[in-house]
C-alpha cells in the first residue's frame, strides 16, 4: 500500500514537491520544551544539529515567541498542533507540550520516505482520551511487553495506559492494600518513566471492590497504597468496581469513597490526571435504572471523575444509541472501556481481524476510548493501531485502510503473509458473551459456493475449487514463511506460533479435504486421503500440554466447511462403495444447556479426557431454580468432577448436583468441599456412567456466584 500518516492527519495539504532531508539544521526552540521529551524525540529523529546551518526548525508551544509568526495557524485544540515542511525550514507549533510532541511523531513518520515532502499538517485528536485498560484476566504482561506497548503508544498518538491486570495480586484481591515489593515497584517505576518518555499518561488502578470495608481503615489503606504509587512517579489514578458481589457493589459508598480520594489526594497533589473509576453495573444488559445505582454515581460522583462504560453489553461495539442511554444517567461523558481485542474468555483464539463496528458519530459523545487488548500484547496491536486510528480522526476511520497498514506496521517484510493469517483468525468461535466476528472473508464465497454445490448436487464448482486450492496454499505457505521470518518481530511470532502450526494444518486439512471431494468417485484412491484428513484432524485436536486453554485456528469459515466436505464426500463414498469409513468429523462430545442468561451460551471444550464448560470471568446471577445440564453424545463412566463457584463453604448447599443415563431418572451427587477453605469441590462420581450432569439453584433465591471451573475426568 502507499504511505500514509497514522493517525490520519485531520488536515493535510500537500505543494507536490520536496526536498532532501536536511543533514543539518539550526534548532530555535522554546523555553516550554526545555524539559520533557519532545527535543530529545526530535534529535534522536534528526542528529545533525548545527548553530550555523542555513536550514532551521522552528519548534515550540503557542506561547514561544520560536513559533509566534505561526500562532494562528495552530489548531485551538488540546494537544493540536501545526507541521509545515517548507524549502529552508521546517516549523512544529503545539497547541502544548503533548501537541508539539505528536508534531515531532508525525515528523518521524515522514522523515521514512527518501525525501521529505513540502506539507502543511494541521492536526488534532477527536477524543480527549485514547488509549489501552490492560485490565483482562489470564497472564498479565511482561515488563518488556509494557515497554514496547509504551513506545507504541507514543507512535501512534495514544495518550492513556491504565495498568489493571485483573491477576496482579497487587492490583486486586488479596495484596490491593500491600506496596508492591520492591522488585516490582522498581519495574513500575521504570513503566512510569518509559509512559513519560512517550507522552502517555500512566494511570495505576486498584480492584478492591470483593473485600473492602466501607471503613476508615480500608479508606487510609487504599490511600497510602496510592500513595506508595505516587513515590514511584504515577500521576493517573483509578479504582475498578467490576465483576464483584457484596458490600463492595454499594453506590454511595463507592461515590464516598472516590469523593474523598478525589478531594483529599488527586486535588491537592495538583499534578495528578483526573481520577477514573470502573462501575459494578458497567453496561447496559445489567443496568437496573430504577435500582438507581447509575442515577446515584451520577449525582453523587465529583463532576470531573471519569465513569468507564462497555457498551450495551459486556463485549458489544459502540454506537450513539449506546451514549445516549448512558451519558444522561451518570450526568458527563462516558469513559468507553473497550472489550475488544480482550480474548480471556476465548482464550484458545486470537482475534486479529479489522476493529469494525463502532459508530463514526459519536467523537463528541465520550471522554474517552481505552481498548482492553489481549494478553497477546505484540499481537494486540493490529486492532490497537486501529483503535488509535478511529479515535484521533474518526469521520475518516476506514476499518479495513487501517488493518491492513497495521499489518504492515507489525511485520513490513511479511505483511502479505501476516495478513492472510490474519484475516482467517479472527472470529471467536461460539462464546458466553454471543460477541462474534467476520472470518476468511476474502475466501468465504468460494467456500460456501464450493459446499453448497457439492452437498446439494455432489457437483464440484471449478471456480471456487481453484480458489479453494490456492488459498490453502497461501495458508500453509504463510505459516511457514511467519515461523521462519527470524527477528523481524520476534516477540510477535513467539506469541502466535502455537496457533502458526495449527493455522497450517488447517491448510493442509483443506488440501485434504479438496483431494477426497476430487477423488469421491474412485474406490482406491480415496481411502489415503481419507486417512490423511482423519490424521490432521487428530492433530488439530492434539492435547499440547503447553497450552491449557487449547489452540483454535480458521474456526469461523474454514474447518466448519472442511469438517462438512469431508462428512458429505465420507458418506457418498460409503453409500457407492457400501463401506463404513468414519463420517463423523472430529467434534466435542459434550453440549450445554441452561436457563441461566450468563451460561446458555458458554462453549464446552474437550482435551483429551478432561471435558470442560468455559469458565465465565463476571458474576453470574443465578436465578432461583436455574440450571446447568451437561449432556454427553453417548454415556461415558467418570472418573472425578470439579466444580468451582468462587464462593464460600456455605453457598454450595443452595445447589444440587445431580446425573443421569436417560435423561429421566437422575442420581443426586453430593457437592462436599474436598479441601477446606478452597471453593473447589471434588465431586464423588468415581466410576458413574452418565450421560447427563445437571446443577440447579435449589435455594429459592437468586445466588451471585463465579462460575471458574465446571471440568468433568473420563474414566480411561
Ligand atoms: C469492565 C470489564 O469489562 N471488566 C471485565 C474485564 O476485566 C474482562 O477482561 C472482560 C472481558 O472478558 C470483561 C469483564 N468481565
Amino acid at each position: 500500500q502507499e504511505f500514509r500518516l497514522q493517525p490520519t492527519p485531520q488536515k493535510y495539504i500537500s505543494q507536490d514537491d520536496s526536498i532532501s532531508i536536511p543533514l543539518q539544521y539550526q534548532l530555535l526552540s522554546g523555553n516550554s520544551l526545555s524539559t520533557g521529551n519532545t527535543l530529545p524525540l526530535l534529535r534522536s529523529l534528526m542528529p545533525g544539529e548545527a548553530p550555523k546551518a542555513g536550514f532551521r526548525i522552528y519548534i515550540g508551544t503557542q506561547d514561544d515567541k520560536t513559533v509566534k509568526n505561526y500562532r494562528k495557524r495552530i489548531p485551538q485544540k488540546p494537544e493540536g498542533y501545526f507541521l509545515k515542511i517548507d524549502k529552508d525550514r521546517i516549523i512544529i507549533a503545539g497547541a502544548d507540550e503533548r501537541g508539539t510532541y505528536y508534531g515531532v511523531q508525525t515528523l518521524a513518520q515522514l522523515l521514512t520516505l527518501d525525501k521529505l515532502p513540502l506539507i502543511e499538517v494541521s492536526d488534532y485528536p477527536d477524543v480527549p482520551y485514547r488509549g489501552v485498560v490492560e485490565g483482562f484476566y489470564g497472564t498479565p504482561w511482561s515488563q518488556e511487553a509494557r515497554m514496547r506497548q509504551l513506545e507504541f503508544y507514543g507512535r501512534n498518538k495514544m495518550n492513556v495506559y491504565l495498568y489493571g491486570p485483573k491477576d496482579d495480586p497487587y492490583h486486586s484481591t488479596p495484596h490491593w492494600r500491600k506496596p508492591y515489593p520492591a522488585q516490582e515497584a522498581e519495574q513500575i517505576k521504570q513503566l512510569v518513566d518509559k509512559a513519560r518518555e512517550n507522552n502517555v499518561i500512566f494511570y495505576w488502578a486498584i480492584h478492591p471492590g470483593q473485600d473492602i470495608r466501607w471503613n476508615e481503615e480500608d479508606r487510609s489503606l487504599l490511600l497510602q497504597k496510592f500513595e506508595s504509587m505516587y513515590q514511584l512517579g504515577v500521576r493517573g489514578f483509578a479504582v475498578f468496581f467490576d465483576d464483584i458481589s457484596g458490600e463492595g457493589t454499594q453506590a454511595s459508598k463507592q461515590a464516598e469513597l472516590l469523593n474523598y480520594i478525589d478531594n483529599h489526594f488527586v486535588q491537592p497533589k495538583k499534578d495528578v490526571a483526573p481520577l477514573v473509576m470502573c462501575p459494578t453495573e458497567y453496561n447496559k444488559s445489567w443496568s437496573n435504572v430504577k435500582g438507581g445505582y447509575l442515577t446515584t454515581l451520577g449525582e453523587q460522583l465529583n463532576k470531573d471523575i471519569q465513569i468507564m462504560w462497555t457498551g450495551n453489553k459486556v463485549i458489544a461495539t459502540i454506537d450513539k444509541p449506546t451514549l445516549e442511554f448512558i451519558n444522561p444517567l451518570i450526568k458527563r461523558k462516558a469513559y468507553i472501556w473497550w472489550n475488544f481485542p480482550v480474548s480471556d474468555y476465548v482464550r484458545d483464539h486470537l482475534l486479529l481481524g479489522p476493529v469494525y463496528g463502532n459508530g463514526l458519530d459519536v467523537k463528541d459523545e465520550m471522554s474517552a476510548f481505552v481498548s482492553n487488548p489481549m494478553e497477546h500484547a505484540e499481537s494486540s496491536k493490529i486492532s490497537l493501531y486501529s483503535v488509535a486510528d478511529y479515535t484521533w480522526n474518526m469521520e475518516k476511520f476506514d476499518s479495513n485502510t487501517s488493518w491492513k497498514h497495521a499489518i504492515k506496521d507489525l511485520m513490513p517484510l511479511h505483511a502479505e503473509y501476516l495478513e492472510t493469517f490474519a484475516i482467517h483468525n479472527s472470529d471467536l468461535g461460539k462464546n458466553g458473551h454471543g460477541f462474534r466476528r467476520e472470518e476468511s472473508t476474502n475466501i468465504q464465497p468460494a467456500l460456501s459456493a464450493l459446499l453448497k454445490n457439492y452437498q446439494e448436487k455432489g457437483e464440484i464448482d471449478e471456480t471456487a475449487y481453484r480458489q479453494v486450492a490456492e488459498e490453502c496454499r497461501k495458508i500453509i505457505t504463510s505459516a511457514d514463511m511467519l515461523l521462519a521470518s527470524g527477528n523481524e518481530n520476534r516477540p510477535l511470532i513467539n506469541e502466535i506460533s502455537p496457533w502458526l502450526s495449527q493455522f497450517k494444518l488447517v491448510g493442509e486439512y483443506g488440501k485434504a479435504v479438496l483431494d477426497m471431494i476430487r477423488l469421491q468417485r474412485q474406490e482406491k484412491a480415496f481411502l489415503p486421503s481419507h486417512a490423511h484428513a482423519q490424521a490432521l484432524q487428530t492433530l488439530m485436536t492434539d492435547n499440547d500440554a503447553r497450552y491449557p486453554q487449547g489452540v483454535k485456528s480458521g474456526s469461523g469459515q474454514l474447518m466448519p466447511t472442511f469438517d462438512a466436505l469431508f462428512e458429505a464426500s465420507t458418506q457418498q463414498y460409503n453409500r457407492q462403495f457400501h463401506t463404513a469409513l468414519n463420517a463423523r468429523a472430529i467434534y466435542s462430545p459434550y453440549t450445554l444447556e441452561s436457563n441461566v442468561a450468563q451460561l446458555a451460551m458458554l462453549p464446552t471444550q474437550q482435551k483429551g479426557k478432561e471435558g470442560s464448560v468455559a469458565p465465565s470471568n463476571e458474576v453470574i446471577n443465578w436465578q432461583a431454580d436455574g440450571s446447568l445440564t451437561l449432556s454427553m453424545d453417548r454415556p461415558r463412566v467418570l472418573a472425578s468432577l470439579r466444580i468451582d463457584l468462587g464462593a464460600p463453604e456455605e453457598t454450595y448447599a443452595h445447589f444440587r448436583l445431580e446425573t443421569s443415563l436417560d435423561g429421566k431418572e437422575w442420581q443426586h451427587a453430593d457437592l462436599q468441599t474436598a479441601w477446606k477453605g478452597h471453593t473447589l469441590q471434588k465431586v464423588k462420581v468415581e466410576g458413574r456412567k452418565v450421560l447427563k450432569i445437571r446443577l440447579t439453584n435449589i435455594s429459592g433465591n437468586e445466588q451471585k456466584v463465579y462460575f471458574k471451573t465446571f471440568k468433568l475426568t473420563e474414566k480411561e
